[in-house]
């Protein structure tokens, strides 16, 4: 079992009967999701939304019933994985391009569980380039902006095209190095006209699950 994987079944463990469940995406929510569809085909009762297109069709095509937005109420928990943790638990998300809707999914969420192979635990955030959504209007002016912040940034490109997000926006991958103040660059995000949402995750993850090559599972609380 790869350490995506491990991380992932921990935490579906998490998971029970009548529970309201939000389902992260990437390559480690795919295999919670994998576990959950699972679960429910021996017969566990759930109801769940998706943070992204690619994992609601996973879902359905796994059987685990996917309820409306509009419908399901506050969820009870939220399974996703992370590009960077540290140990604050303040996440960098959105390397799958689904920051957006997550970070909505999550903040309705009652309790969030990331899941991570050791990789992305680190010291300090910004290594890995955060991705901050931008509307495609005047998106050369919102890009300026985010440069102004202090970083290199550059429009995120899929098949030789500018990526667009689930909700047809761009997403510039912004790289700071080092994210020393992580607080006061969220604020500093959002003040910038143009910007949807940017991929810093604080004071939102309960509870981190990190699997280890030398096969210890580390949980880190709140
Ligand atoms: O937009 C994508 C999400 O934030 C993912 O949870 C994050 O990028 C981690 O993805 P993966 O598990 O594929 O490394």
């Amino acid at each position: 079992m790869n350490l995506k994987q491990k991380a992932a079944e921990k935490a579906v463990e998490a998971i029970q009967d009548g529970m309201k469940v939000g389902l992260g995406t990437g390559s480690t929510a795919y295999w919670a999701i994998q576990k959950i569809g699972e679960r429910v085909a021996q017969g566990l009762h759930i109801q769940a939304v998706a943070t992204s297109q690619a994992s609601e069709d996973l879902a359905r095509e796994l059987g685990i019933p996917i309820i409306p937005f509009d419908q399901i109420g506050r969820l009870d928990v939220t399974i996703d994985g992370a590009d960077e943790v540290n140990e604050q638990l303040v996440l960098v998300k959105g390397g799958g391009g689904a920051l957006l809707r997550e970070k909505i999914v999550e903040s309705n969420s009652d309790r969030l569980i990331i899941i991570v192979d050791e990789s992305k635990d680190v010291k300090v955030l910004g290594t890995f380039p955060l991705p901050v959504e931008v509307v495609p209007f005047a998106s050369e002016w919102t890009l300026e902006a985010l440069r102004q912040t202090g970083c290199q940034a550059e429009w995120r490109i899929q098949d030789g095209e500018r990526y667009l997000t689930d909700n047809g926006n761009y997403i510039a991958d912004c790289r700071y190095g080092t994210i020393e103040n992580p607080q006061e660059l969220e604020i500093r995000l959002n003040q910038i006209p143009g910007v949807v949402e940017n991929g810093l995750f604080i004071n939102m993850a309960d509870q981190v699950i990190i699997a280890r090559a030398n096969g210890q599972i580390d949980i880190r609380n709140k």
